[in-house]
């Protein structure tokens, strides 16, 4: 029978097939025949490598367009940016992935540590908790700083692999989080998300880069929750978190000790109390007090348990920069490689406080001083909602190890905030 135009063209294993149907030797009809079989089946095959070719690429031409407008990270250019950023332009000097950049914190620390030669890439997913509009200024800041801030998510393990295999960072000073105590009662799971996904996620990067970096990260002094014992103490018990914002970076203090002892990462959180200053948070009490009174509207200061003013120990920005920057330097090495520990490594736990704390009425009377204009008080007992009444740090230990000392008063301090706001803002406009 001779072969079907479909055995010609598909023949399953052409060499075999042939041998088995002629049992030998072939005359010159079959000879053609068989020469013009291979020559089609030769044109066939090349049309179909051709196809699969083009449909490859074009799929992977999709998937780079999909991923370019999903993502906004990657590529040649990127990768050139992040590797110029990350430069160090002094001897000794480190290079230290900044997450959270965007931020209040952030922001300043990356431009200090710029400003003195290190290299420095910012991280920051610029999300929504307070106008993005702030966050993206902070950047423009930067950039024209010569640092580059990537867009994107602690939470995202593929970048977070890339940028280590992008560059070999020294140091990471982890900012990034989901800040506000009372919000929590809101958006809790934010706060899973960022403080505790989050951080583990980081860590893992961490865990796993060749040379593993040194870390730094913001704890807060609300691990102190409900404490009574003034001033508050590193080695004082935090087991009475008064908010879920609390309970995350205690967990985060327990979390980074496990990869600590089980990694060897160099791990150093810090206790921040209440920071304050230019460029800050609009949802912290100095800001939007700020913003109300400049703009008629009543402000609401919340009181304590028996009619007894809350307070804080309001920490000037600067104060808080030279803390972490000190923590950096004397941050020790990580010990591990490749995910495994081959020593001990240092893990430390510092408050960074002023030292002092003030009334929120005292607060707001600076306030008045300072905009020459009076607050409309409206005075309510604080709600349960994650407040505690007082904060005070004892800070011997970051002055002894970081030669922390704290040097701006509050009244100082909100005055600088002040001249900050209104160049920025103005006197009357509008902040989220
Ligand atoms: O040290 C920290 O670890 C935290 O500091 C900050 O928290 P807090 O000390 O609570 O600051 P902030 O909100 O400015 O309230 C200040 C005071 O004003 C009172 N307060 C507040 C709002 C209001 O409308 N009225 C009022 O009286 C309020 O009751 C309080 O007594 C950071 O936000 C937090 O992210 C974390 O970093």
């Amino acid at each position: 029978m001779p072969p079907s135009l479909e055995d010609e063209l598909f023949p399953s294993t052409p060499g075999k097939f042939k041998i088995e149907r002629n049992h030998g030797l072939m005359n010159h009809r079959q000879v053609y025949r068989c020469f013009a079989s291979t020559s089609t089946m030769f044109l066939w095959a090349l049309f179909l490598i051709a196809l699969t070719a083009s449909y490859l690429s074009f799929q992977s031409f999709v998937d780079s367009g999909r991923n370019y407008l999903s993502v906004s990270w990657g590529g040649i250019q990127w990768e050139k940016q992040v590797r110029t950023s990350a430069q160090i332009h002094r001897t000794g000097g480190m290079s230290v992935l900044v997450t959270g950049a965007a931020g209040f914190v952030g922001s300043h620390v990356s431009l200090a540590l710029k400003r003195r030669g290190d290299g420095v890439v910012g991280l920051d997913n610029f999300n929504d908790y307070y106008d993005p509009s702030l966050k993206k200024a902070r950047k423009s800041l930067l950039t024209s700083h010569g640092v580059f801030i990537v867009q994107g998510d602690i939470n995202d393990a593929k970048l977070l692999a890339k940028l280590f295999d992008v560059v070999a960072f020294t140091h990471v000073m982890h900012l990034a989080a989901q800040a506000g105590v009372r919000y929590a009662m809101e958006n809790p799971h934010s706060y899973v998300h960022s403080n505790i996904a989050g951080l583990v996620t980081l860590l893992e990067a961490c865990k796993s880069a060749n040379p593993q970096p040194s870390i730094v990260w913001a704890s807060s002094s609300s691990v102190y929750g409900l404490n009574e014992k003034v001033p508050f103490s590193e080695s004082d018990q935090t087991d009475q978190p008064a908010s879920l914002y609390a309970a995350t970076k205690k967990a985060g203090e327990e979390i980074t000790h496990t990869y600590n002892h089980i990694y060897g990462l160099s791990i150093t959180g810090l206790r921040f109390f209440t920071v304050y200053g230019p460029w800050g948070r609009p949802d912290m009490a100095y800001f939007s007090f700020t913003r109300n009174i400049l703009q008629g509207k009543p402000i609401t200061v919340y009181r304590g348990k028996n009619r007894v003013d809350l307070a804080r120990d309001f920490t000037y920005i600067d104060d808080i920069v030279k803390g972490c920057v000190g923590s950096l330097d004397t941050s020790g090495k990580s010990t591990g490689s490749g995910g495994k520990k081959r020593g001990p490594a240092p893990y430390r736990i510092f408050n960074l406080g002023n030292t002092s704390p003030v009334t929120v009425p005292t607060l707001v009377s600076i306030l008045e001083r300072h905009l020459k204009m009076k607050a409309k008080r409206n005075i309510v007992d604080m709600p349960g909602n994650g407040d505690v009444p007082f904060t005070h740090a004892n800070i011997s230990s970051a002055r002894r190890e970081l030669g922390y000392k704290p040097t701006t008063d509050l009244q100082t301090g909100l005055k600088k905030f002040v001249k900050w706001y209104l160049s920025y803002y103005g006197y009357g406009k509008t902040v989220n």
